[in-house]
């Protein structure tokens, strides 16, 4: 049996209307009957773009939000039949990182207080003393000093303020961490160092992840297995080098082509998927496979009709396409076009929305219906705005972060990166 098992766990959320008698008139698909199992001592990382329920799964687990459908196993016991009581027991096996490290943790209080308050619900430690001890050891394991103890958040720089949310779930000694999207509110050379803590911290203390991201490249390096959602479904799951080499379905195909290769030989004769359409909204999915409304292999006759389960394919590799095989062995023709010649060719040039420049814009993308906006999976690939382009402003920023662990000198004081942060957040 794996430590955490989730079995067809749905969570819909009702819409209501009325001003006076709610009345429930639809529900939001949020996450529509997910399955994954998560092994003692590895990680899972589940990737999907904005909105296709990767945050609501994993608040689930934690019972944040209430499980519609499904059950959360965590080492034999169904959470989602466990009384009020016995839940919060169970709570401390499991934690969560949140995306906002300044945003989780109370400005008002300083880390012993942040890191013992969970210590003293559960019970860890005798008195403060003890607690003491046993924060400055975590601290020690995160690279913080001991003398942060009696600092601020905002006295820390964004990246030690994830070190601390990290401490924060330790000092439970959980069995397994939620860290929803870790590092995606830092630096790209921050979240390098955040990632290999991560991981340096698994092997030294065994500990289990459930790793939600958006960004694949953050995922690929630290899991052993990953699930890719789509809608509210896993569409995809496979042990990560497998994914990576033979994505299998056409959504995780278009994923990986729409991050850049670094080698630009490799990044120029590389194959392009490009999705037309926008994401379907969860309060209203399509029939059938829910891809099917963008995949450029769709089937009318089965694709809107039957919806694909997940199936194993070999490999530990398992996907929910009816035609995975043929699309594989290229005997499937197309019905939509995947854009990639036209990305090539194309010399259509539009104005950027968000940074008001002329940007090149594939043909593919530019559907019949002129109201329709491009897919941005699809258009970050050739034309990543500036806002959405962490690594220009991490040149300037790699010199101003000092997120290095300052073991002997002390707690940053507010540096310029944590001020850069905050402003790139508003902004
Ligand atoms: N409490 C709620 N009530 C109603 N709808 C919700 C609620 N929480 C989330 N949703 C909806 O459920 C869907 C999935 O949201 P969720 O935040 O889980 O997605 P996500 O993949 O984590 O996206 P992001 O990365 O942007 O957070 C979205 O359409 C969202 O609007």
């Amino acid at each position: 049996m794996s430590l955490l098992e989730l079995d067809d766990v749905k969570v819909h959320f009702p819409i209501k209307k009325g001003v006076l008698v709610d009345r429930t008139v639809g529900h939001v698909y949020a996450v529509d009957g997910v399955s994954l199992k998560v092994e003692a001592g590895e990680t899972y990382g589940l990737v999907g773009e904005s909105g296709c329920g990767k945050t609501t799964l994993g608040r689930s687990v934690l019972r944040l939000v209430d499980i519609t459908e499904g059950s959360v196993v965590l080492d034999g016991t169904d959470l989602a039949k466990l009384p009020g009581e016995e839940m919060r027991r169970f709570r401390r096996r499991l934690q969560m990182v949140f995306q906002d490290p300044l945003g989780s943790l109370n400005p008002r209080q300083n880390i012993e207080s942040i890191l013992s308050e969970g210590m003293i619900a559960h019970g860890i430690g005798k008195d403060q003393e003890e607690r003491r001890e046993k924060i400055k050891a975590i601290l020690d394991k995160v690279g913080l000093p001991s003398n942060a103890l009696a600092r601020y958040p905002h006295e820390f720089s964004g990246g030690q303020r994830q070190r601390i949310g990290i401490a924060r779930a330790l000092v439970l000694e959980p069995d397994v961490i939620i860290c929803d999207e870790p590092v995606s509110a830092l630096d790209v050379s921050v979240q390098a160092q955040v990632i290999n803590l991560l991981e340096e911290l698994q092997q030294e203390l065994g500990l289990t992840y459930l790793v939600i991201a958006h960004d694949l490249a953050v995922v690929r390096h630290i899991s052993d297995t990953i699930g890719v959602m789509y809608l509210g479904s896993l569409v995809e799951e496979a042990p990560s080098d497998a994914l990576y080499a033979e994505p299998k379905h056409p959504y995780t195909k278009a994923l990986m082509s729409a991050v850049p290769v670094p080698d630009p030989e490799v990044e120029d004769k590389r194959e392009r998927i490009l999705l037309t359409g926008d994401l379907p909204s969860p309060a209203n999915p399509p029939s059938g496979c829910r891809f099917h409304t963008r995949c450029p292999w769709a089937r009318a006759e089965r694709c809107s009709t039957e919806r694909p389960q997940l199936r194993d394919v070999g490999g530990g590799h398992r996907v929910a396409c009816h035609f995975a095989e043929e699309i594989e062995s290229g005997k499937l023709a197309l019905t939509r076009p995947t854009g990639i010649d036209a990305v090539k060719e194309s010399e259509d040039v539009v104005v950027d929305e968000r940074t008001g420049e002329e940007a090149e814009v594939p043909a593919a993308l530019l559907t019949a219906d002129s109201t329709t906006k491009p897919d941005p999976v699809a258009v970050k690939a050739k034309v990543p705005s500036a806002a959405e382009t962490p690594g220009d402003r991490t040149a300037d920023a790699v010199a101003q972060d000092s997120d290095a662990p300052a073991k002997d000198g002390g707690a940053a004081t507010p540096d310029a990166s944590g001020e850069e942060e905050k402003q790139n957040k508003t902004g």
